[in-house]
């Protein structure tokens, strides 16, 4: 047993605050009487807030400050959005602990609207994620996407003050700021497929940390830990840059697994789909065969395009 507090890293945004106070109570809860200390780290995500994500480049934006802070022993454990974690960690470093998830679609808030039906020509949806610009576009190619940065307050200010009528944004992160009451409707995933791992959260820590992985190994959840692993594989074997527009969500009935996924051209021009169905044991595999049928179906496109 650690005999210092736990020391847990976190971004400092409401959102991350707020997950990260629910995982610690989630650790305290099963190892009683364990000292913990919640350590916030800012990140690059959270400094640069004029740019979309995906044009600052290169990966890691929300990790990699905690990743730093976990190598050089200011922090013990980081809390992230698994949305936000990196396909390949840093040598070292695991995710030793995937909770429970909570709902992994996209809501759709807007001041107008209770839906896309309702937006008039030409309105403006809000969002930097090409994800869900794609999944917009695809359906009503007159809606107009326009960049909306910021954590989740504020683009629901910035939805507010009119520089947009409509924005997307994770129900599960609406839900720990306790702003579930902000949806307008809720976007089923056969209508918006969500990011690769919305909605779980993960705990990062040292590989050799035994002590530490003996604390977190309790509250991990093998159903989603499973579901995971298939989204993830399906991201590698994408090798998806920020630029990729990927979506995946992995479903869970007993012992099988099935796994949509959707490859987009950015302007919602095209997409490539698949589902796959297996045991819950080969999810890793799926996951691959998944990825690499994406891939294969995209062909030249994805190269010269989306890689
Ligand atoms: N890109 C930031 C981010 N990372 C994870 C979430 C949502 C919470 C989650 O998926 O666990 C969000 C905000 C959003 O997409 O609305």
């Amino acid at each position: 047993m650690t005999q210092r507090p736990l020391r847990i890293g976190t971004r400092g945004s409401p959102m991350a605050l707020a997950q990260t106070g629910m995982v610690r109570d989630r650790i305290v809860a099963a190892n009683p009487g364990l000292e913990t200390e919640i350590v916030v780290i800012t990140t690059v995500a959270d400094k640069v807030l004029d740019r979309p994500l995906s044009e600052i480049g290169g990966k890691g934006l929300f990790t990699k400050e905690l990743e730093q802070a976990l190598f050089a022993d200011q922090i013990d454990v980081a809390v992230h959005s698994m949305k936000d974690v990196e396909t390949w960690l840093p040598e070292g470093l695991v995710i030793a602990c995937i909770l429970e998830r909570d709902d992994p679609r996209d809501a759709f808030l807007s001041p107008h609207a209770a839906g896309f039906a309702d937006l008039p020509e030409g309105a403006r949806v809000g969002t930097s994620s090409l994800r869900r610009g794609a999944q917009v576009l695809m359906r009503r190619p007159d809606l107009k996407i326009v960049p909306l940065r910021g954590n989740a307050n504020t683009r629901m200010r910035k939805l507010e003050s009119g520089e947009c009528d409509a924005t997307l944004l994770a129900l599960a992160g609406l839900q720990r700021l306790g702003l579930e009451g902000m949806a307008r409707s809720i976007l089923p995933v056969d209508e918006m497929l969500p990011a690769v791992a919305q909605g779980a959260l993960g705990i990062e820590c040292r590989e050799a940390d035994a002590d530490v992985r003996a604390l977190l190994a309790p509250v991990a959840c093998a159903r989603t830990t499973t579901a995971i692993a298939a989204e993830r594989a399906l991201l590698a074997e994408l090798d998806g840059s920020c630029r990729t527009p990927i979506a995946a969500l992995a479903q869970i009935d007993g012992e099988t697994l099935r796994l949509d996924g959707l490859l987009f051209l950015p302007d919602g021009s095209a997409h490539w789909g698949v589902s796959r169905t297996g045991s819950v044991s080969d999810a890793e595999g799926i996951g691959r065969e998944a990825g690499a049928d994406l891939k294969t179906q995209a062909g030249a496109t994805y190269t010269q395009h989306l890689q």
